[in-house]
């Protein structure tokens, strides 16, 4: 591999790489290297056995790219100063509080990344996030890179479709705000000809920020693009993994506060170094993320089955609505159904939803006690957890029901993917990474790996997908099959799950109908 633009020296603005020193004066040697890491990509692995609660990395706030600086740089900068302005004033408290953003983050994140895409791609280098874009990926390989047609028949059957909807959704929301910006930004002469920003610009930038952007919880959850912490990968079974957030008391040269990394158990040198990107399952990291672990293997893989009060068809839905809420539940919930045990508080939801209380009191009651008393009633005469057991056994069959092929044809797709992905040599392997390393102080030694693939011969043996892999449609749908299988599999084990509890309830009753 070249050397990584981001550390061009030749570049006029200070490189990222000082993120690497602790003192400027006499600068140690870097803790973290940029390798290839196989289907991960570009990981940062350790350049020396690093002990626990060590800082990594640090980067200073000049070098992340927020939402303030986004509306700052933009060519739409002059339009988006004067909607702050409306915005501050029609606001206004006299608090000194900082001027609202003129628009929600991402679609300002969004924004400058498409602009200075364009530009780059026409050559205009003017600006000092350049080495930055330039290294993003060209494809992201989240949802919005998927063809729609394709999307809806993928994920038809699959609580997927939520997340893939409501992605596609927030991303045309966005559109639809920066569209009339854009324009009136030609109009008046403010957006270069060479810069076209077309909503596949800005699709590309929702995919980059999806896969790419930090929340900060410690600096007001605020959402940044940060240079090379945004080149940590994700581990599945790693429950926190390393610690990345904004310390104010941190320090970069003379400048207090920074974006911060502490390793969270001790690192051997070339070992990858991980974050976590949340508890998401395979479906999760695919729509959103563009690689897909396999399902079997990740222990956040779920079923989201989503229940909800039906307003159209309950004449209780306005009380059953209003009883939740005086326990401070929502009218809809996705409860993550998963291989091992019911997920807390379904029963309870459910047994609300599917009784049928005579009087708004009773509806109240029952409300008490099912979420204060964790108790099931009776209600004229009906055990109301028989009631919600049946109710969950009855979802799990329509939702088994939705899916529009089989599960031998699914594991078959799967294991299909598996056997030709596995012959697709990654570059490099996952955890100990050995050649094309990337760095300021060149390469380090590390024992060479037996780099052979095993040879998957089911659904269960299916490598992680990486963003490669998955820009394949073949591959894609092959994943999406994999996810299907899991979440079946999740299904009928909750619908038995659900049909042994129900037994034990009628022969309880009906010992106590006997005595
Ligand atoms: C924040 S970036 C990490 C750096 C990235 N590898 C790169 O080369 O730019 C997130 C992207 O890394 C890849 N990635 C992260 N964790 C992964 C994993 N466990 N398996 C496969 N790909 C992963 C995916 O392409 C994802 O969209």
């Amino acid at each position: 591999m070249q050397s990584h633009p981001i550390c061009s020296p030749s570049h006029p603005t200070p490189s990222p790489i000082i993120v690497f020193t602790s003192s400027p004066n006499d600068p140690p040697p870097p803790q973290l290297l940029l390798r290839q890491c196989g289907r991960e990509g570009r990981g940062l692995v350790a350049s020396r056995p690093l002990p626990r609660g060590e800082v990594m990395l640090r980067v200073p706030d000049s070098l992340l790219l927020t939402a303030e600086r986004a509306a700052e740089e933009s060519c739409l900068g002059p339009l988006l100063r004067t909607r702050s302005t409306v915005a501050a004033s029609s606001s206004s408290t006299g608090s000194g509080a900082p001027s609202p953003l003129p628009l929600p983050e991402w679609s300002l994140l969004a924004l400058l990344l498409a602009e200075l895409r364009c530009r780059l791609a026409a050559g205009d280098r003017a600006s000092r996030w350049d080495p930055y874009v330039a290294v993003l990926p060209q494809r992201p390989g989240t949802v919005l890179d998927w063809p729609a047609k394709e999307a809806k028949q993928l994920l038809r059957g699959s609580p997927l479709m939520r997340l893939a909807d409501s992605i596609n959704g927030a991303a045309a929301s966005s559109w639809q705000e920066l569209e009339p910006l854009i324009a009136q930004g030609r109009k008046d002469g403010l957006i270069p000809d060479h810069v076209a920003l077309e909503k596949s610009d800005l699709d590309w930038a929702f995919g980059v920020l999806l896969s790419r952007c930090i929340r900060l919880p410690s600096r007001g959850d605020v959402q940044v693009l940060s240079p090379w912490a945004d080149l940590l990968n994700h581990d599945v079974e790693a429950e926190a993994g390393c610690h990345l957030d904004w310390d104010p008391t941190a320090e970069v040269g003379a400048v207090s506060g920074a974006l911060v990394l502490r390793s969270d158990r001790p690192y051997t040198a070339g070992q990858q170094v991980y974050v976590s990107y949340g508890s998401k399952s395979s479906g999760e990291l695919l729509l959103s993320y563009g690689f897909c672990p396999p399902p079997a293997a990740n222990p956040h893989q779920d079923y989201k089955l989503r229940l909800a009060v039906d307003r159209q068809a309950d004449p209780l839905a306005d009380l059953k609505v209003a009883a939740l809420a005086r326990h401070g539940l929502p009218a809809e919930v996705e409860f993550p159904l998963k291989l091992e045990g019911l997920p807390e508080g379904l029963l309870q939801y459910l047994a609300l939803l599917d009784a049928r209380p005579k009087v708004a009191q009773e509806t109240y009651d029952l409300a008490s006690l099912l979420f204060e008393g964790g108790t099931f009633p009776l209600l004229d005469g009906e055990d109301t957890l028989a009631l919600a057991l049946r109710g969950l056994s009855s979802r799990c069959t329509a939702a088994l029901k939705a899916y529009p092929t089989s599960m031998e044809v699914d594991q078959a797709l799967a294991a299909g993917a598996a056997a030709a992905v596995a012959n697709r040599q990654p570059r490099g392997p996952r955890r100990a990474a050995i050649a094309s390393t990337i760095s300021a102080t060149g390469p380090i030694a590390v024992p060479p790996t037996s780099g052979a693939p095993s040879s998957p011969t089911s659904p269960d043996s299916l490598p992680t997908l990486g963003t490669e892999d998955v820009c394949v449609s073949s591959v894609r749908a092959a994943a999406v099959a994999g996810i299907r299988v899991r979440e079946r599999q999740i299904l009928q084990r909750t619908q038995a799950a659900a049909s042994a509890q129900l037994g034990d309830v009628k022969r309880a009753a009906a010992r106590t109908r006997r005595r």
